[in-house]
Parts: C-alpha cells; sequence; structure tokens
C-alpha cells in the first residue's frame, strides 16, 4: 500500500501539466496525498429533469463531448447490479479516454462505500489493457480520518478492490495525510488540490471559480446523503472551501473530510450510483416532481453548474417512483 507526504511535496515534486503531456510517471512523487434490457432505460421524472438520448451514453459510438454537457441530467436503470457494474466501466472508460485526449489528464474522485464494487469491471479486459491508466489522476470526495490500513478507510476500500489491480502510477493517488487531524488533513488535501490546479492536472471552472474535477464517482446513503454532507448539517451550507471536515458524522466514524457543494456541483461529469430498497425513499424525494425547496436532501443539492449528472440505480432504488 502507499505511503502518503505532505501536500506541500507537491509543490516541489509534481511538475507542471503542459499541453497533451501528463508527467511520467517515474518523475511523480508519492501524493500529498436485468438483466439490463440490451440498454438502460432511460427516464424523465419532471420536465426539469429532460431525457438525454442514449447515444450520449456511453453505450456505444463516440464519447460524450465538454460541449455536449450543458446542465443534462440522466436517469438510467438497470435490471441487475451485474448490469450497471458493466455499463458504468464503459462510461468510465470513455470519459478517460476523452479527457486524456483532450487534457492529457483524467481527474477521477472516489467515493466510499459500494461505489467500489461498482467499478469492479475496470479492472477486467478489455479495460484493464485499453484504459490509459498513466492519465489518471484519483481522489477522494470524502474521507475517514483514520489511518489508511484501517478498514474504515476509504483509500483501503478503493485500494484493495481498485487501485492495486489497474497501474495508475502511486503518485497520482492523492490519499489524505493520515497523519493529520480532521482539520489539519482538510486543509492539507486542499493544499493539494491547489497545487494540482497551478500545475494543470485539475481544471477550474471559470463559471464558478472552484476545481472542476473530469469525473466523480458518488454514492448516496440512504439518508440522501453524500460524500460526508449529510441531512441538516451546516456543512451542507459551505460556500468558501473546497475541502472541510466534520467530527460528528451521523454515520461512523464520526471524524471526516469531505469536498464541499461547490466543489461538487463545478464537475464535468458526475455518476450517481445508487442501488437497493434502502435507498427508494430518498430516490424518490430526490427525483420527485414536488421538490421543495425548505428541506432538501444533500443529494438534491448536488446540481451541476455546466456539467452531466447521471444516475446509474437499479430497480429496487426506483422502485417508488412512478412512470418508471
Ligand atoms: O465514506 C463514505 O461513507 C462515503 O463516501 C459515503 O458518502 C458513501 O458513498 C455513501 O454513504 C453511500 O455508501 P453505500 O453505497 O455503501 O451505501
Amino acid at each position: 500500500m502507499s505511503t502518503s507526504v505532505s501536500a506541500a511535496a507537491v509543490a516541489a515534486l509534481v511538475p507542471p501539466l503542459t499541453g497533451r503531456r501528463s508527467p511520467p510517471a517515474s518523475r511523480v512523487p508519492q501524493i500529498c496525498r436485468r438483466r439490463i434490457r440490451s440498454k438502460p432505460r432511460i427516464f424523465s421524472s419532471s420536465p426539469s429533469f429532460p431525457i438525454v438520448p442514449a447515444a450520449a451514453m456511453a453505450t456505444g459510438g463516440a464519447a460524450p463531448t465538454a460541449s455536449d454537457a450543458g446542465s443534462k441530467k440522466k436517469l438510467l436503470i438497470f435490471d441487475s447490479e451485474e448490469d450497471l457494474a458493466v455499463s458504468l466501466a464503459k462510461y468510465t472508460a470513455e470519459l478517460s479516454e476523452k479527457f486524456a485526449a483532450e487534457r492529457g489528464a483524467f481527474t477521477a474522485v472516489l467515493s466510499g462505500g459500494s461505489l467500489i464494487e461498482a467499478l469492479r469491471k475496470l479492472t477486467e479486459p478489455p479495460y484493464l489493457d485499453s484504459v490509459d491508466w498513466s492519465k489518471w489522476h484519483v481522489f477522494w470526495v470524502d474521507e475517514r480520518v483514520v489511518p489508511k490500513d484501517h478498514v474504515d478507510s476509504n483509500y483501503k476500500l478503493a485500494y484493495d478492490g481498485f487501485l492495486s489491480k489497474v497501474p495508475i502510477p502511486p503518485g497520482q493517488v492523492y490519499a489524505i495525510n493520515d497523519a493529520l487531524s480532521a482539520e489539519g488533513a482538510a486543509d492539507d488535501y486542499e493544499a493539494c488540490l491547489k497545487q494540482l490546479v497551478k500545475n494543470g492536472v485539475i481544471s477550474m471552472s471559470a463559471a464558478t471559480g472552484f476545481p472542476r474535477f473530469d469525473l466523480q464517482l458518488l454514492g448516496m446513503g440512504p439518508d440522501g446523503h453524500i460524500a460526508s454532507l449529510f441531512p441538516g448539517h451546516p456543512l451542507v451550507n459551505e460556500k468558501e472551501r473546497w475541502v472541510t471536515y466534520i467530527k460528528d458524522s451521523p454515520k461512523p466514524p464520526p471524524e471526516r473530510i469531505t469536498f464541499t457543494f461547490p466543489v461538487i456541483n463545478s464537475s464535468a461529469y458526475v455518476a450517481m450510483v445508487v442501488t437497493g430498497a434502502g435507498k427508494a425513499a430518498a430516490v424518490q424525494k430526490a427525483l420527485s416532481d414536488k421538490q421543495t425547496s425548505s428541506d432538501l436532501l444533500p443529494v438534491e443539492m448536488a446540481v451541476l453548474q455546466d456539467g452531466e449528472f447521471t444516475w446509474f440505480t437499479d430497480k429496487a432504488a426506483v422502485s417508488l417512483l412512478q412512470n418508471k
């Protein structure tokens, strides 16, 4: 398992990304550290949730382009988790190819939880060989403040289930500094991101002034939380910080760091991977026509400024939706 170094080390060690070339792996240091029918079903829950043609999905043909993005939302419903995993791998691989070609790097953000298992097809043929893993830069939307070899660590979860099986240069995997307090780890991670923006590895959103990650792969809890942004917690209103911390997370462990909504909402692409009946009520609220602004779940506050937001769901997760 990789070890981490401080964010400050990135400034000195990660070379700027120029043109279409990413830093050679050797020069990059350790981090700062259904059976679906043949095609997924695409569902529109309200006029504000437009149907996007399946061709725009990674089901074949060209990968989606940034100019296609706008602020689109799509809901994909799979008959099985297996089919979801197949589609998610293809979607992710095509975005990797698109961003690697356009900017010489692909910035991918992971959450913890069941998302990692849903990414398993990326570690198998054809993607194991066809994806240009040297272009990947991996981040966490949230992390538990525990040692990286702790059973609760999102880094460990991702390393064991995904990162150890694909040849991403270790220096392009940005884990938190687990020697620091929650406050310190959040500051350190934000400093790391700022340095990587300076180096051109992470894009900036001209529209929001926050970093614009190429793809954020997120999960949602049964209570509608995403990242470590929980319903009713003041952190959901953070407008300045890129990364912040929580010491009273209702989901254990209590101490975590998390991206803020301005960073999540500046993404180019978000894949929201949600399966199981336990999440059906939150999915129903999030995709219902009757949204009220007073009691939004965190997942409802994930509204991209200029990007494409795709729900990857199974039948159980959408079982409470009408007209599915
Ligand atoms: O560290 C965490 O706890 C996660 O990042 C968290 O936001 C997770 O993604 C959701 O709770 C969904 O988890 P499941 O998919 O396992 O339900």
